[in-house]
């Protein structure tokens, strides 16, 4: 589902001569289906980078990344939005939505944008809210006005309303109390049972254990740490 090819990516520094930082050189790895890969390496190895680059908002210099068939370093920008909508879904510990919109239309948004009818929409997102604890006199309100933990579980929400064939996830459990940090795990493996591809960032030594099957380290891509 996700293949990764001699992957390079620099950033030049055009504010300080130029210069040309190197991040990754050689990536390579591929995810089946149902399987959770973590990404791994110390603190500036490019983990995020690299997760960045599969979801089409950094440009690799080399290399190919193939999520379902589609090279996204080659893609349309319309091409990368559909697979965004249909294919690679993304969460990360922040939302963003877009003010005034109810908490229950924005999780059942990207059911909508699929296709789904209303109804099945609302029902799997009155499901997820209830799993992740978010009180039901919150569902009609905004969430921008929320905590940033049930902001963040209201996202998480949102990532897994859709059951999408690939799915990035950076930091998912991060700052979550234990008992929602419980439900996120349990939802990353219904996702993985349902045939999801996954690429994780995890700090979180414990959740990485439960539910990746390998560990890739990205410090191998990294031109300056790996010499
Ligand atoms: N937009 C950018 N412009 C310039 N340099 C960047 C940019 N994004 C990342 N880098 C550099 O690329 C390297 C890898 O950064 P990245 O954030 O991918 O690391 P990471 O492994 O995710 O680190 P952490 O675990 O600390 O989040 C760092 O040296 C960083 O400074």
């Amino acid at each position: 589902m996700i293949t990764v090819e001699d992957l390079g990516k620099s950033f030049a520094l055009h504010n300080q001569g130029a210069t040309i930082i190197p991040v990754l050189e050689g990536g390579k790895f591929q995810v089946k289906p149902g399987e959770c890969v973590a990404l791994t390496g110390v603190s500036g190895a490019g983990k995020s980078t690299v997760m960045r680059i599969l979801y089409g908002n950094y440009l690799a210099q080399a290399g190919r990344v193939v999520i379902d068939g589609l090279d996204i370093t080659k893609a349309e920008p319309r091409e990368i939005l559909k697979l965004r909508r249909q294919t690679l879904g993304y969460v990360s510990q922040f939302l963003r939505v877009v003010p005034r919109v109810p908490t229950i239309d924005v999780v059942s948004e990207p059911l909508l944008s699929v296709g789904k009818s209303e109804e099945e929409a609302r029902e799997r997102a009155c499901d997820l809210l209830s799993r992740l604890r978010i009180p039901e006199r919150l569902w009609e309100l905004s969430p921008t006005t929320f905590s940033g933990g049930e902001q963040q579980r209201v996202n998480i929400a949102r990532g897994f309303a859709h059951a999408y064939p690939a799915l990035l996830l950076d930091e998912p459990t991060a700052s979550l109390d234990a008992q929602n940090r419980q439900t996120v795990l349990t939802l990353i493996e219904e996702a993985k049972a349902g045939g999801a591809a996954i690429v994780g960032i995890f700090h979180d030594v414990e959740a990485r254990a439960r539910v990746a099957d390998r560990e890739i380290d990205v410090t191998a891509f990294t031109p300056r740490l790996a010499a």
